[in-house]
């Protein structure tokens, strides 16, 4: 089926295109009411937004079909990602797209600020000519203090360095040597504060970063300070932040961002040091152009192709990858399926060991499929995007070795998965024909490709079981389409795997459960 995707915000043109040229079905629908967009998410397989569309639990409740949601941009914080991950959902979005736009915009708001541009403006076009009520602050040699330094932060840094600025970054995953790279001066947050005559955001929203800049770290600035923020809303205390303007101890605010978007009122409007802009970081045509174009082929490439990257919740496949891994997907995702039919008592770890070829490829996919298969005969709604945390909630040690081929494959898996009552480990290999197979059940070798409907049987070595067997199912009219067989030791413990047409009755299960010698006989189903 063509997949299908709606692009729910204001996105470049180009997205459009690409989409096309893709073959994905797109429907172009920016600033879509939300009760609408709840009405027919059901249809679609991908979903485009940029800040303004709420990915909200809700709204994916009725995202049936739905696999991935596209950010043109850098911000996720307007989708509720574990509700995402929870429903299988990818969520992906444009981390270097428009970093440049955001920083030069960061650099323009602090300009504003220095020489209150945007009121100079007003007065000016007012026919006013108040050329003695605007005094600046020149910002050559004055200290830029950068609060978060990813992408963003760096640029700034590197333009404030260009501006002959003296640049101190508070960020505690900014090593020395980088910090040393971008030529800034790492320092504590308390310092920064101390030091800066401007202060600028940007770190992602989290619960470290919330109110970053509190009442308490407001007090702590340096007095005529001018903050810039165009990262998030909410990591400043806008109505500290309006008591430390009114009262002169902060110079000047500029704000692109606001805690409540869209901001139609705030605490910050009407003082006369504060410029605000409608969150307009990204808004530059080579910006949008860029984050539109890579969003769509990030999209594309995962729902044509499989390919997967700049995912917040799953690793990155990519295309060339992607073929090569399908066939060990559908493997790991077999042989968890195969345990998971098998399990009857809770798991309490998985160990999973890549050898050979496959131990080469994105064996974190790997796993993730093998822990869905796993526990989908268990839970029911989960797939590779969820499964891992699936397992983490429930307290399941997932262990992933990789080593060399030591056997007769090429390549090999094996899933052990440790029970409350016991320990069953199964392993298999993909042929050159691309199929999946099954190769050894609890170390003893079999040889037999995964059929939609099978029986498993672990029986004592003894001849005259598997003539009995057969007549059996004979005898009830099921048809035996392929039979593998093996034990450890002659007169040992045996298996038989068997695929057959069509699903044997519960009487028939029931019946070769009788047969002496049998141990355990379960119908499975792939
Ligand atoms: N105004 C706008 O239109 C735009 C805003 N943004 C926002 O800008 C922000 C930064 O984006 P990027 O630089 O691309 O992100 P990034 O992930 O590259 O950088 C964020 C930095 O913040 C640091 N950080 C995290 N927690 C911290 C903490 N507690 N204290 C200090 N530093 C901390 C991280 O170590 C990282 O270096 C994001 O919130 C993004 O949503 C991005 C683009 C446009
Ligand atoms: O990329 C980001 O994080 C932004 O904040 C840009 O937001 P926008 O796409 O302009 O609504």
């Amino acid at each position: 089926m063509t997949p299908r995707v709606l692009i729910s915000d204001q996105l470049s043109d180009a997205a459009v295109a690409i989409f096309k040229e893709r073959g994905v079905e797109v429907d172009f629908r920016p600033g879509i009411d939300k009760d609408e967009l709840a009405a027919i998410i059901g249809d679609y397989d991908g979903l485009a937004i940029r800040s303004a569309t709420k990915v909200t639990a809700k709204l994916l409740e009725n995202a049936t079909r739905l696999k991935v949601v596209g950010r043109a941009g850098i911000g996720v914080d307007n989708v509720d990602i574990p509700a995402a991950t929870a429903r299988g959902v990818i969520v992906m979005n444009t981390p270097f797209g428009n970093s440049i736009t955001t920083a030069e915009h960061a650099i323009a708001m602090m300009f504003a600020l220095a020489r209150e541009i945007p009121a100079a403006d007003a007065s000016t076009q007012a026919g006013k000519w108040e050329k003695n009520r605007f005094m600046g602050v020149e910002i050559t040699g004055k200290t830029l203090g950068i609060i978060g330094c990813g992408n963003i932060g760096s640029i700034v840094a590197d333009r404030a360095v260009g501006l002959k600025m003296r640049v101190v970054a508070f960020d505690p995953f900014l090593s020395p040597e980088r910090a040393l790279d971008i030529g800034v001066e790492k320092v504590e947050l308390d310092e920064l504060l101390a030091r800066a005559d401007f202060i600028t955001l940007h770190t992602p929203m989290t619960a470290q970063t919330k109110n970053i800049l509190s009442a308490e770290n407001l007090a702590r600035t340096k007095k005529g300070v001018r903050i810039v923020n165009c990262a998030r809303g909410g990591l400043v205390d806008e109505a500290a932040l309006r008591e430390a303007l009114l009262s002169g101890h902060v110079a000047g605010a500029a704000f692109d961002v606001f805690s409540v978007e869209p901001a139609k009122e705030n605490p910050l409007f009407g003082l006369p040091n504060v410029v605000c802009t409608p969150h307009l970081g990204a808004a530059t045509n080579e910006a949008q152009e860029n984050v539109a174009l890579q969003v769509a082929e990030q999209m594309s490439d995962y729902l044509v192709r499989g390919a997967i990257s700049n995912a917040i919740n799953f690793p990155s496949i990519t295309a060339e990858e992607a073929p090569r891994l399908k066939p060990f997907i559908a493997l790991a995702e077999r042989l968890g399926s195969f345990a998971g039919q098998l399990t009857e008592s809770g798991i309490k770890e998985v160990r999973i060991t890549y050898e050979g070829a496959v131990s080469g490829l994105k064996i974190k996919a790997l796993t993730a499929a093998a822990i869905a298969g796993l526990l989908r005969p268990l839970l029911q709604d989960v797939n590779v995007v969820s499964a891992p945390i699936v397992a983490k909630e429930r307290g399941i040690a997932i262990e992933e070795t990789t080593r060399e081929a030591e056997g007769d494959f090429e390549s090999l898996v094996t899933l052990t998965v440790v029970t409350e009552r016991q320990e069953r480990s199964v392993s298999g290999t993909v042929f050159h024909d691309g199929k999946p197979r099954i190769v050894a059940i609890k170390g003893i070798k079999v040889d037999a490709e995964f059929g939609p409907s099978m029986i498993y049987v672990t029986n004592e070595d003894k001849p005259g079981f598997i003539g009995r067997f057969a007549s059996l199912l004979g005898d009830a009219g099921v048809n035996i389409a392929t039979f593998a067989l093996g034990r450890d030791a002659q007169g040992g413990s045996a298996i038989a795997l068997v695929e057959v047409d069509g699903e044997a009755p519960a009487a028939v299960i029931d019946r070769i459960q009788g047969i002496a010698g049998v141990k355990q006989v379960k119908p499975l189903r792939f």
